[in-house]
């Protein structure tokens, strides 16, 4: 079992994804559109809203705010771009992430945005540099609504694929992948967090489901060969193997850039059932999440307790 504190009583809560469009090379109009919409979805403006939200959540940024990146990862060109974007996030001091003293402005914007909003934010990813080895990752920051960073979590697996014809992407030609799980405690649930290609591993989800959480929300950014395919089916996959809500949030669709998203924003019950789904375009979705729902599943198709794991005991020594 897990050796983590138990997780929060789990409790009703309103979540908002941010499907993002108009995002380009300039920054800081991007920081600015991201601030103006978690204004707007923590007013409750967009799809199926039922009051403010207690969480929101904003897109994968790193591929989609850095539009011609995505070009460039098949070329030398993206190399020297994504270094030139990518922000410190500064490490704790005292045992928490110190704001003041961050040199990021994705970081300084969304914590402000988070306590201004009174909300938790799940701020997507921007791509991070580690000053103590000049690495970049792919990091998703959180935010309480007092403004505070609560945890990090750098992408794990790097989308590397090449599907002839279709699309060929190599994050790991700048990016290096993660190495730590991470969850973070609200007031109504736990949440696991993961990035985007981090859903088709399913071993991730379920470490994290087996740490407690509720509620897993992967920041994403799928594409249109990749995303009519796998997009849906795994969330619900994903969903369903750990009897856990499953959320991926996605940019809007952007066919000038050079990295065209799959868009639809999709949150899926433990069941397996589409609560809320986008289009393709920007917009902001709502939806309640209900741990009866939760409950109820777990209490009907009891897997969560039938595991064998005397049988499977290790799966990376395919036992
Ligand atoms: N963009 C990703 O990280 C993943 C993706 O598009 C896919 O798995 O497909």
């Amino acid at each position: 079992m897990s050796s983590f504190p138990p997780p929060p009583a789990f409790k009703p809560f309103n979540l908002a994804l941010i499907q993002l469009g108009q995002i380009g090379p300039d920054k800081a109009a991007n920081l600015k559109h991201a601030r103006d919409m978690i204004r707007k979805a923590a007013n409750g403006e967009g799809e199926g809203a039922q009051g403010k939200p207690d969480l929101i959540v904003l897109p994968r940024w790193a591929k989609d705010r850095f539009v011609t990146l995505q070009e460039c990862f098949n070329s030398p060109y993206g190399h020297t771009h994504f270094p030139v974007y990518a922000e410190p996030i500064e490490f704790k001091s005292g045992g928490k992430y110190n704001i003041e003293a961050s040199q990021s402005e994705s970081v300084k914007m969304l914590s402000e945005a988070a306590k201004s909003e009174g909300v938790w934010l799940l701020g997507g990813s921007i791509p991070e540099r580690d000053p103590s080895n000049g690495n970049i990752y792919n990091t998703s920051t959180v935010y309480s609504p007092q403004g505070e960073l609560v945890v990090t979590h750098r992408k794990v697996h790097l989308f590397d694929i090449d599907i002839p014809g279709k699309i060929t992407f190599k994050e790991s030609e700048t990016l290096t992948g993660g190495s730590t799980t991470n969850f973070f405690d609200t007031e109504f649930a736990r949440v696991g967090l993961g990035i985007c290609y981090d859903v088709r591993f399913p071993e991730l989800a379920m470490i994290s489901a087996r740490q407690g959480c509720q509620v897993l929300i992967y920041p994403g950014a799928f594409n249109t060969t990749t995303g009519p395919l796998h997009w849906e089916l795994l969330q619900r996959a994903r969903a369903i193997d750990n009897q856990v809500y499953f959320s991926m949030c996605s940019p809007a669709r952007d066919l000038t850039a050079g990295y065209h998203a799959w868009g639809h924003s999709l949150v899926v019950d433990p069941m397996g059932s589409k609560l809320v789904e986008a289009e393709d375009g920007e917009t902001i979705l709502h939806t309640r999440i209900n741990p009866k729902t939760f409950n109820d599943a777990r209490a009907g198709i009891p897997v969560t307790t039938q595991r064998r794991f005397d049988v499977y005991l290790d799966v990376s020594k395919g036992s």
